[in-house]
């Protein structure tokens, strides 16, 4: 099954309520949460992802990009995220702050930035839902897809499938009509798409457009 969140990083912070409307098929709203710490930009945080969560039935994502991934993560849960993605960068006890989120309910997920190795982490994956590999550094929306991330990609694939397939795969920065069918290929099954889906004049149809192309 593949699935395709719309980042709201791209639609306009001034109107959110009204951006989130203009995507009822997305499988769910992926949330850029940024601290100006663990990445050099400053986005939202936990009253306006609540409001969010207050003007919309679609599954929320939720991607934190921020420092103390284990003091912060579970309020994200607690307030009805469906899934939390947390940095292992930026995780002190990351297996503790996984069971944490699936103790609130919510899907435990775990990213990875560009420069970070996968393998050292593989026995985290028994107490993850999905795994995010970033195909760009974090912080901003528009970069443009790594191409050289599509070996982690396809690692992260084989150790789900060792693991009976249950741990989506997610990838996201530069996901567009192109990048989407390469990361695909390597095994991603979960695309979060900013610039594609918000810059276009019906973002709804650009999301069944890249859904189209992955089946
Ligand atoms: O987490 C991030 C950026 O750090 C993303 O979720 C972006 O919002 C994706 O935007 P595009 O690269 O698709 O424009």
């Amino acid at each position: 099954m593949t699935a395709i969140h719309p980042s709201i990083l791209s639609a306009d912070f001034a109107n959110l309520a009204a951006e989130l409307a203009r995507i009822p098929s997305a499988d769910a709203v992926h949330v850029d949460v940024m601290d100006n710490h663990f990445v050099p930009n400053l986005t939202l945080g936990l009253p306006v992802v609540e409001a969010i969560r207050a003007a919309t039935d679609l599954p929320l994502d939720v991607h934190l990009m921020i420092n103390d991934a284990d003091r912060w993560a579970p309020a994200y849960a607690e307030l009805g995220a469906e899934s939390v993605t947390f940095h292992v960068e930026a995780a002190g006890r990351p297996a503790q702050v996984a069971r944490a989120l699936r103790s609130h309910g919510a899907r435990a997920a775990m990213a990875l930035k560009p420069k970070t190795a996968l393998e050292p982490h593989l026995g985290l994956l028994s107490d993850l839902d999905m795994l995010l590999i970033m195909t760009v550094e974090p912080g901003f929306g528009g970069q443009s897809f790594m191409d050289e991330m599509l070996p982690k990609i396809a690692a992260a694939r084989r150790a789900s499938d060792a693991l009976g397939g249950k741990i989506a795969v997610q990838v996201d920065g530069g996901i567009n009509r192109e990048t989407i069918l390469r990361a695909a290929e390597a095994g991603a099954d979960t695309f979060v798409a900013g610039s594609a889906v918000y810059s276009a004049e019906d973002p709804d149809a650009a999301i069944s457009g890249l859904r189209q192309l992955v089946g």
